[in-house]
């Protein structure tokens, strides 16, 4: 996958890469030539007095070496913008699809996961994008020049580079073959604190209120300390790595020259040369060192892309139609074909056979008792969910033959737990409509009876909203999200149980604003209060997935048992509590 990953978001900076090949090449064959200059400089110059010769060979040294760093500056700047422009292009493409995914796909993941996903696994690719693109020409350029130049310098010592460098390919490997089981772990655990944290985080009220912090502390000290378990071990593992190679390098050199000297000695090396071959000498271990570095990086990244590619792998659930019709005028007729559905990995079907047909600008409400499915059957309009058996359609087109785009602008849908975005009002109201004028955004506030708690608010449409529009009451974000569905002007308004938080009072004041505002516009109402509903064209009744009766309010009373039953529940209720 890591390959794949690669190859797809790397290839489109091919002219980055090529900058990062040139400039690598240039400064590793400086590197190479420097030591022979250094052996020139030593044996010609130094051991002759020729001062002449230090200055000239000295020059060119110098020269080499400001060269040298402007090279490889180069090449990690062009390095570093491969890196981020492939992590940025990652993150996109994680996050677009993640956009396109329905329910099945995120409940699937999950949502901590996603984001790390999105975010920690984006890095660990970048990352090895980054050590690549410093190390993937020099090390092989360095290891096999460095062993050709070193043989040429003097033929009798390369067996000690025939000697140190598997002792640190052996000695480095041992460590890394034990780091790299620990990443795959190490990723899980992050997936871990990150959904602990969430759902403290969204759940803080909860946890208040019966008194849980101290055993939430503990859940969170518990994912905690395992991922610290794991960092730490693998720290551990990492932190003798240094050790390790120092002593490979020391041990190499201290060999290089105690063998060297006899040679020295006895005149069949020069003093130079020797050096020469001890610089060669680094310059492979140096190069087998970045490899092992590379052998480190690319386990932990490989875990990470097959990570990303899992998400970028799930096509949604809810596909978008091979031939999708976009050139449709929808006027609000909503048909259910004999509809039947079942979450994901659930046999019984939340909703069964269900069938019937609303009018175009009609409102039609859906009573029942909690868990009948009202919001699942809400749900397969704007294709949340799609429906297991059977067919949606809006004037005669099915739902999944509608280009997607098409059918959510014509739908506009307050869920029953409404979200506000950080921002604020205006910014919120305007997510459906971005060219909304005020006196539009006004206007639905006025519709939606939030006009005069926004009017209240410091800085009326620009007051702040927190993220999730927790610094509003629940009913003030029901009111807002009505508003939000108003400004954007749909042909069918999908309410679910969007009244439940208001009074009596606002309910009925706000319902006749609704219907006398939305001109032929279609409405569907989830409602548990019948008081919500008596005025609505049609009433569905659900019972256990099914509709057990349909009619007006007045029909209904005559007609169904259940909801005479509701109605009576409801109202002895108010009277209990009159
Ligand atoms: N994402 C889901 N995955 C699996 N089962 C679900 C899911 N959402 C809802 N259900 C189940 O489907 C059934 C119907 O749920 P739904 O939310 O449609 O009921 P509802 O009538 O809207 O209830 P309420 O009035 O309490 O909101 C319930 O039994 C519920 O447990």
């Amino acid at each position: 996958m890591l390959l794949t990953l690669l190859k797809r978001y790397v290839k489109p900076y091919w002219w980055l890469i090529t900058g990062v090949v040139v400039f690598q090449l240039a400064q590793s064959m400086a590197s190479l030539y420097l030591p022979t200059l250094n052996a020139d400089i030593i044996d010609n110059g130094v051991a002759t007095g020729d001062t002449a010769y230090i200055l000239t060979t000295g020059g060119w040294m110098l020269l080499i070496t400001l060269a040298q760093v402007a090279c490889s500056i180069t090449a990690v700047y062009f390095g570093a913008r491969l890196a981020m422009a492939v992590g940025r292009d990652l993150r996109r493409g994680v996050f677009r699809k993640v956009g396109a995914f329905s329910e099945r796909e995120v409940s699937k993941f999950g949502a901590p996961s996603l984001i790390t996903r999105t975010t920690n696994d984006v890095q660990q690719v970048q990352m090895l994008v980054l050590m690549t693109s410093t190390m993937l020409v020099s090390a092989p350029i360095l290891a096999i020049g460095g062993v050709i130049l070193a043989m040429q310098q003097d033929l009798e010592l390369s067996w000690l580079i025939a000697v140190s460098v598997p002792v640190l390919l052996i000695a480095v490997g041992l460590i890394v073959s034990r780091m790299v089981p620990l990443f795959r772990v190490m990723q899980k655990k992050i997936d871990r604190v990150n959904l602990v944290l969430r759902e403290q985080l969204t759940g803080i009220r909860v946890i208040r209120a019966f008194v849980r912090e101290p055993v939430e502390r503990q859940r969170f000290g518990a994912a905690n300390a395992e991922i610290t378990d794991v960092a730490t071990r693998a720290g551990r593992l990492m932190a003798l790595m240094f050790p390790v190679v120092m002593a490979v390098l020391n041990v190499s050199s201290v060999a290089v020259l105690w063998f060297g000297a006899f040679r020295v000695e006895d005149g069949s090396m020069q003093v130079g040369t020797l050096m020469a071959f001890l610089q060669y000498l680094m310059q492979i271990l140096m190069a087998v060192m970045m490899a092992t570095f590379m052998a480190v990086m690319i386990p932990r990244a490989s875990v990470s892309a097959d990570r990303i590619g899992e998400v970028l792998d799930t096509e949604s659930s809810v596909v978008p139609p091979l031939q999708p019709i976009t050139d449709v005028s929808l006027h609000g007729a909503i048909e259910f074909d004999d509809v039947s559905f079942a979450y994901p990995g659930a046999e019984a079907p939340v909703l069964r056979n269900l069938t019937f047909l609303t009018e175009p600008g009609t409102t039609t409400a859906v009573i029942g008792s909690t868990g009948a499915g009202k919001t699942t059957l809400v749900n397969l309009l704007p294709r949340l969910f799609d429906a297991t058996e059977g067919s949606v359609r809006i004037d005669g087109v099915d739902v999944r033959d509608l280009e997607p785009d098409a059918l959510w602008e014509r739908i506009g849908l307050v869920p029953q737990k409404p979200y506000l975005f950080s921002g604020t009002v205006a910014s919120n109201l305007r997510y459906g409509k971005p060219d909304a004028t005020d006196d539009e955004l006004w206007h639905a506030l006025e519709v939606a009876q939030a006009r005069d708690f926004v009017a209240a608010m410091p800085g009326g449409l620009e007051a702040t909203v927190a993220q999730g529009g927790t610094n509003v009451s629940g009913g003030q974000r029901q009111r807002l999200a009505i508003a939000r569905a108003l400004v954007k002007r749909p042909e069918i308004y999908v309410f679910d149980d969007s009244f439940s938080a208001l009074d009596v009072a606002t309910d009925g004041r706000l319902r006749r604003a609704l219907r006398a505002d939305i001109g032929e516009a279609s409405m569907f109402v989830v409602a548990q209060r019948v008081s919500s509903i008596v005025d609505a064209d049609q009433i569905l009744v659900l019972e256990h997935g099914e509709i057990v009766a349909r009619g007006t309010h007045e029909q209904l009373l005559v007609t169904s048992p259940t909801y005479e039953e509701i109605v009576s529940s409801q109202l002895s209720a108010e009277e209990a509590a009159a």
